[in-house]
């Protein structure tokens, strides 16, 4: 069966040499997102960072495990990782710096009253508000490099939109909406079970709405993550 979390590195942290609560845990979905995360970090961070899978029950699985793999030893979570943006807020290459994480999808589809929320089908809620403080220091610390950034709403959605109705639906149902990606609301509900405090940071590869594959910039999107990482180096010390 092919592994797609990364048990292997959850070992890693030690609670002796970094103090009580005070790593910060990066988890983005894919090989390619781990590595450009850990250029950005390279030389300057205790950070721990994790390939979780894509998707949000694989994002959740494996955050989860890895926190409960060594209680007490982190202060931060970042989800991380490339994604879609919503046209006039986030363009290729740019960052966005979730101000909440939003479980677009998650509901019931009604013929007459359409999509029903989590909210308003009254088993709690989609959306999970970023820690403010944290999300600051991060947007901050990537204002300051010179880095194009916005902060918004960061929608995580089972399905990447792929047409013009879904991006409106969206945009209609969340205000505001910045980014849209896969794995946000998982990481943020494994942080929350375990009171850490949750970030999420999306670098832009492609515009949310009519599938354009070739229009997709993944190279741009992780140079942005790598360059987005390293200037919060410091902050995540
Ligand atoms: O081939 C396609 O048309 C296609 C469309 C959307 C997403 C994919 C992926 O394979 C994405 C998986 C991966 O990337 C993140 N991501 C990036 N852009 C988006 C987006 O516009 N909507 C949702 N997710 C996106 C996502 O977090 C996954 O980790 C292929």
């Amino acid at each position: 069966m092919t592994q797609i979390f990364d048990i292997d590195s959850h070992a890693a942290p030690v609670r002796e040499k970094h103090g009580p609560g005070g790593r910060v845990l990066i988890v983005t979905a894919v090989a390619a997102e781990k590595e450009a995360v850990q250029r950005g970090l390279q030389g300057g961070s205790s950070a721990h960072v994790i390939a979780a899978g894509v998707g949000s029950a694989a994002s959740a699985a494996s955050t989860a495990a890895a926190l409960a793999a060594a209680p007490g030893a982190y202060r931060l979570v970042i989800s991380a990782g490339i994604g879609g943006g919503f046209g006039g807020k986030a363009d290729i290459g740019s960052l966005v710096v979730a101000d909440s994480i939003v479980a677009a999808d998650l509901g019931a589809e009604t013929p007459d009253c359409g999509f029903l929320s989590l909210d308003e089908l009254g088993f709690g809620s989609s959306r999970i508000e970023v820690n403010e403080a944290w999300s600051n220091r991060v947007y901050d610390a990537i204002y300051s490099a010179g880095l194009s950034v916005c902060t918004g709403p960061a929608l995580t959605v089972t399905t990447a939109t792929g047409s013009a109705e879904t991006t409106a639906a969206l945009a209609g149902r969340v205000p505001g909406a910045a980014s849209e990606g896969m794995e946000g609301h998982g990481v943020a509900v494994a942080a929350s079970g375990f009171g850490i405090p949750v970030v999420e940071l999306r670098a832009i590869s492609n515009p949310v709405g009519p599938r354009d594959r070739a229009a997709w910039r993944i190279g741009d999107a992780l140079a942005a993550l790598e360059a987005a990482t390293k200037a919060i180096r410091e902050v995540i010390q």
